[in-house]
């Protein structure tokens, strides 16, 4: 699972494209609209039917395949927009040979030849509509699954895969470690530099945790300065090691918001998952609940969860500042 989330490029079709598209089709709807007029007034009912189908046709074709593209700013696909304008044209060619009592060989074919290019088209087309589609349902899907600020997962993506990788963890007995971190004294930084320079702290702590994780692992903004870390396969003492250097790391950097330059520190708790646990739930509430202890023993440390560490011997502080600093 990538922990840098976002969907390949979109390759739609350019302004170009669309302007030249929609040009082809008006000349082309112009040309067969003058054609039409030739054959006025009606005479016969099949020529009422028939002046009804091209404007049916013309119509859906013309909001599907033009107006509804250019207002989205993107055709869905050209070739099926082609394949439908040649199945259009097709059809009223074949409509008009009536009127006009063409020789019928000579309409089979012309209109033969463009019904195979529209199915061609179309089969084209609609391959590429599909992948259109599912780029967009899988761009809709992570970005509902993130956090728009940071660009890690949020608790919707938890609800939805959380299940799931405890039960591929469970069935091949690996470890997982659960990691709570809370920014120390971040209420400040927003009082005294506004909530814009707190944005731009938790953006640059989201990528410190990205940078400090693996692929497999999962990193969660949790709450408004709270963030969760899963280390699929990662003992304890694994997980002590990441928090600890993300600890570190924030601790020694230095966020700039303007002229201002931000420093502050987090702290940790962590805990791993027993498969006794019923639910990932609680293990993520005793690593909460070390955490808490961090706070409570000065911050800027990790604190793993008493069921790990009674006597919390392995707390492990780092000697930097332990309250948020704005300068
Ligand atoms: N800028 C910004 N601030 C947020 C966001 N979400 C929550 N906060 C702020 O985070 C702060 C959390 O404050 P507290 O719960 O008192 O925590 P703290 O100041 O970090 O204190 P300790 O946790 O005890 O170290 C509040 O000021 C919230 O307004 C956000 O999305 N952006």
């Amino acid at each position: 699972m990538p922990l840098i989330h976002g969907a390949e490029k979109n390759k739609g079709f350019s302004t170009l494209d669309t302007v030249a598209y929609a040009l082809v089709f008006l000349c082309f709807n112009g040309f067969l609209g003058w054609l039409f007029l030739q054959t006025l007034p009606i005479k016969q009912e099949f020529d009422f039917w028939l002046v009804g189908l091209y404007c049916i046709l013309s119509l859906v074709s013309y909001y599907y395949f033009v107006l509804n593209d250019l207002l989205a700013s993107q055709l869905k696909g050209r070739s099926m927009a082609l394949g439908f304008l040649f199945a259009h044209g097709a059809f009223t060619f074949i409509g008009y040979a009536q009127v006009f009592q063409m020789p019928e060989n000579m309409v089979w074919y012309i209109s033969g030849g463009l019904l195979v290019s529209a199915y061609v088209f179309g089969a084209y087309g609609a391959t590429r509509f599909s992948h259109y589609n599912s780029q967009t349902r899988e761009m809709m899907r992570l970005s509902s699954e993130t956090d728009e600020l940071t660009g890690l997962f949020n608790r919707r993506h938890y609800a939805r895969y959380s299940q799931q990788l405890i039960t591929s963890l469970q069935n091949k007995s690996k470890p997982l470690s659960v990691i709570m971190f809370d920014l120390d004294d971040f209420k400040q930084i927003n009082d005294n530099l506004g909530h814009a320079a707190g944005d731009v702290v938790l953006i640059e702590i989201g990528r410190i945790m990205l940078n400090n994780l693996r692929k497999s692992d999962y990193a969660y903004r949790w709450g408004g300065e709270e963030f969760l870390v899963l280390l699929p396969q990662a003992d304890l003492i694994a997980g002590e090691q990441v928090a600890n250097k993300i600890i570190a790391q924030v601790a020694a950097a230095t966020f700039h918001y303007h002229k201002h330059d931000i420093r502050l520190t987090i702290s940790a708790g962590l805990a791993e998952y027993s498969h006794q646990d019923d639910y990932l739930q609680q293990t993520i509430k005793r690593a909460d609940k070390a955490l808490y202890q961090a706070k409570q023993q000065g911050k800027n440390q990790a604190v793993l969860a008493s069921d790990e560490s009674p006597d919390m011997a392995l707390s492990s502080e780092i000697n930097k500042p332990t309250q948020a600093q704005t300068e």
